[in-house]
């Protein structure tokens, strides 16, 4: 049965971010970062009090893009406005691209996105209902921007790893999926090689980032978040990942967010919306199309067959000064019909961001109202089915145990070195108490031994610590060599 597939929408996000060195001259809302929000809440309807929220907001953020962090300026410290009043919708079946130059705020957008970190203001709906963090967990996968897999594992193995660990089916079905996953990814070839890293040789790196995504869409998930999924990529690699996973949108309903910094032309087709990101802010939210509309109603002139998100990311200046005019135009409109008690806004004049609020306020106000105690995008309804995992958490340390030990099995000078750094410790510790009683004179015994071993171990003190230092180097070189414990501390 097909799945109906999931809509997305994000209300409101706004996202600080508080450096350590902390700036002299505090204004009042570093202190209480809700204090927008609770504003906003308590008085949803005083238009005239929002405007001047929004004035002021929009003239901290000026400050703020000028001094702190998510700025170019950048240095000082204090309190930094990684994303401004951030609105979004993702359908299904379809690819939205949040697209913008570096450090406009991608990453983090879709870190809230994902529920990895929680925004000071903002909501998240799925199907128009409030999102439930746990839930949204099982049914959504999230790829982040470095790939973090078990070097030594094969992509095959990797794989079926992660099927374990998400799901609950025979193990036969286990390897069915494993195997049409494989295809589906275009890993056919290089299903029994070691995916490798940047010290083990292994698969290309555009093999191992649909490894990456393959470990994240094993349980099908219908949303599908991945953090710039061709960074670092030829063209034509972006172009083979970009269009999976276009056929994973169209093929089964998935709703596909991804981040891109400069998408080729040929990706540009593929996008069947976009989000133009730049300093936090929303400049653009539509097809392509429509930002081509819009750049000529800015009066840019579009060269013929332009790539339009890089005409739009060069003629970003433009963009900006013309989006901080509507959005001042808003701001007055918005004035002087609190003044008027009007309660409607000239639709003609509305940006896209505008349209998503209005088309969101009534159910915005009773949602967000219910949510803003609480951390986005958490239930305040009790949890009627609790989560239930594919694994239980035996089940699941014993799948983790198997994949670390196989890393290990594999690094076999690793292996065979804490063998028989655990075996001589043992043997010496034990031969130091070895053969004695368990009674009065043993403890005795124990005592004057263990005062014998202290002071010759003082005396010998030196050449222990010499010896000591020397074998923790050694053992971490391989360590460091084979980085298996980081990848597994990531990974886990
Ligand atoms: N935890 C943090 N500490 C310091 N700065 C942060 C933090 N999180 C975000 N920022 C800042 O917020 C801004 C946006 O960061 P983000 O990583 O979201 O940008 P991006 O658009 O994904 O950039 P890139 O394309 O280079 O990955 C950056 O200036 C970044 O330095």
């Amino acid at each position: 049965m097909k799945k109906q597939g999931s809509e997305i929408e994000a209300v409101g996000i706004n996202y600080k971010i508080h450096t350590h060195n902390n700036n002299k001259n505090n204004r009042s809302d570093q202190k209480n970062p809700f204090k927008i929000l609770s504003q906003n809440q308590r008085q949803p309807l005083d238009h005239q009090k929002q405007a001047k929220v929004a004035v002021a907001v929009e003239e901290d953020d000026h400050d703020i893009l000028v001094a702190g962090a998510g700025s170019e300026g950048g240095g000082r410290g204090g309190v930094g406005q990684v994303l401004k009043d951030v609105n979004l919708r993702a359908r299904p079946w379809e690819i939205l691209a949040i697209v913008g130059p570096s450090g406009a705020g991608k990453s983090s957008l879709l870190e809230i996105l994902a529920g990895k970190i929680t925004p000071q203001t903002g909501s998240m709906f799925v199907n128009q209902k409030p999102v439930d963090k746990a839930q949204f967990k099982k049914v959504s996968g999230y790829v982040t921007q470095k790939d973090t897999l078990f070097p030594l594992l094969t992509v095959e193995e990797t794989l079926m790893f992660s099927a374990k660990l998400r799901l609950r089916v025979p193990p036969a079905q286990l390897s069915s999926r494993v195997k049409a996953l494989i295809e589906e990814l275009g890993l056919s070839q290089v299903a029994r090689a070691r995916v490798g890293d940047d010290r083990v040789r292994g698969i290309s790196g555009g093999e191992r980032r649909r490894v990456s995504i393959g470990v994240d869409v094993i349980h099908d998930p219908e949303v599908l978040i991945l953090d710039e999924p061709t960074s670092g990529l030829d063209s034509t690699s972006a172009l083979q990942i970009i269009d999976m996973l276009k056929s994973m949108a169209e093929t089964r309903g998935r709703t596909v967010i991804l981040s891109i910094h400069q998408p080729g032309f040929r990706i540009v087709k593929l996008f069947n919306s976009i989000v133009f990101l730049a300093k936090g802010s929303v400049l653009h939210h539509g097809t392509v199309d429509q930002l081509g509309l819009n750049l000529r109603l800015m009066g840019l002139e579009l060269p013929l067959h332009v790539n339009l998100v890089e005409f739009a990311m060069d003629s970003i200046e433009t963009i900006q000064k013309h989006h901080q005019q509507q959005h001042r135009q808003h701001l007055n409109t918005a004035e002087g019909e609190g003044e008027g008690e009007g309660e409607t806004s000239p639709s003609g004049k509305l940006t896209l961001q505008q349209l998503f609020q209005e088309s969101n306020k009534e159910q915005s106000s009773i949602k967000v109202n219910n949510l803003h105690h609480e951390e986005m995008g958490i239930n305040n309804k009790p949890n009627q089915d609790s989560p239930d995992f594919a694994n239980s958490r035996l089940q699941e340390t014993i799948i983790l145990t198997h994949r670390f030990s196989k890393n290990i099995f594999r690094t076999k000078e690793l292996f065979a070195c804490r063998t028989i750094q655990m075996l001589v410790s043992g043997l010496v510790l034990g031969s130091i108490f070895y053969d004695l009683k368990h009674d009065l004179t043993g403890a005795e015994e124990r005592r004057t031994r263990a005062k014998f071993h202290r002071g010759k171990l003082r005396h010998r003190g030196r050449h222990g610590i010499v010896l000591s230092l020397l074998w923790l180097l050694h053992i971490k070189a391989w360590d460091s060599k084979l980085l298996d414990f980081h990848a597994l501390h990531i990974a886990v």
